[in-house]
């Protein structure tokens, strides 16, 4: 840091030495040149005590000084994670970092450019070829219709969050009964039980394909599915419908839901508008959400639905 100061510091003075040096008097040239001198003497005083001093080495290094491109980078990753597949062990592996560009400026200020957040942009490699596709929507868009007319085509394993979560709700735990209360409230289940129960069911299955419907909800739950999976889906799709028709929808369904009642279902339009929506906007920014119109005959919807899945013919 203070060495990045200081190079920022003796940055701004060169350019303005430079700037006096082509355009001033011999007068100045004088002065310029014995600035240059006092400068230079600052610089070889700085750089000997910054390399007697070992914490100096020691910030340097940590703040990823690059002395060529003039940029100091801090960067931290430290994650202890949990591991939800079998048993909730504590592995030491890290799967966030954040990392903080700074750059020094000609007034010697150092200016905060970006910050760098790299789950975004740097995916981990897949584990055994595994093809996961989020389906998402609001509820009663028709995520469940869809995903079974996709199971028959394309040979892909349909795993719905809701369903899981709803078969837990009926183990009798604790557990179960936080989920279930959390269902009826339209909240959204800690990430933690859902990604592990979804983790579990794909390690019993045989397939490579999967569609993980209702998942990610918000995006501590696709935070958390990319610390645990290791890898991020192929891509969204996003079935996009009215919250009239889709309260019609419900009320319709007909499946004994505890949460198909006008009440808990307004609390899922909510919560839907306000932790599902966003983490769809958050996929847009990586170029993966790929939306149907959800309102058509469901015929209508499959066609367009299709169109994402050629790959997998
Ligand atoms: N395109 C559609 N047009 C009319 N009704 C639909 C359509 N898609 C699904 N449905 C019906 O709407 C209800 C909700 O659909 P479902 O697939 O269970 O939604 P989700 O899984 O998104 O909650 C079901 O009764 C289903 O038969
Ligand atoms: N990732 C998820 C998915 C569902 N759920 C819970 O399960 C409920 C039903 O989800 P669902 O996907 O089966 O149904 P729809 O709301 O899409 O019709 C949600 O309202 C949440 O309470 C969750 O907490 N987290």
């Amino acid at each position: 840091m203070r060495r990045s100061i200081f190079v920022g510091f003796h940055r701004a003075a060169s350019k303005s030495l430079a700037h006096t040096t082509f355009t001033n008097t011999t007068r100045d040239k004088s002065f310029t040149e014995n600035n240059a001198v006092f400068f230079s003497l600052c610089l070889r005083w700085f750089a000997s005590s910054s390399s007697s001093s070992s914490s100096s080495s020691v910030t340097q290094r940590e703040e990823g000084y690059n002395a060529s491109s003039g940029i100091a980078s801090k960067s931290s990753s430290s994650v202890v994670r949990c591991d939800l597949r079998r048993g909730g062990e504590k592995s030491a592996s890290s799967s966030y970092s954040h990392s903080t560009e700074t750059t020094p400026t000609s007034s010697g200020k150092i200016r905060s450019t970006k910050i760098v957040d790299d789950d975004m942009t740097e995916q981990q490699p897949k584990k055994k070829n595994n093809h996961v596709v989020f389906v998402l929507g609001g509820p009663g868009a028709g995520k469940g219709t869809q995903c079974a007319n996709i199971v028959r085509d394309y040979n892909f394993t349909h795993l719905s969050a809701g369903d899981l979560l709803r078969a837990h709700m009926k183990s009798g735990t604790e557990d179960g009964n936080m989920v279930a209360q959390m269902i009826k409230d339209g909240k959204i289940v800690p990430s933690a039980v859902t990604v592990k129960l979804l983790l579990n069911a794909m390690a019993d299955s045989k397939s490579n394909r999967f569609l993980i419907d209702g998942f990610p909800r918000n995006k501590e739950n696709r935070d958390a599915w990319v610390s645990e999976a290791g890898y991020d889906c192929d891509f969204v799709l996003m079935y996009d419908c009215t919250e009239e028709v889709m309260l019609e929808r419900l009320l319709g369904r007909n499946e004994g839901r505890t949460d198909d009642n006008v009440e808990s279902i307004k609390k899922r339009f909510v919560t839907f508008r306000e932790s599902s929506v966003p983490v769809v906007e958050f996929y847009e920014t990586l170029g993966k959400v790929r939306k149907v119109d959800a309102i058509a005959t469901p015929e209508e919807v499959y066609e367009k639905t299709k169109e994402s899945f050629a790959q997998f013919e």
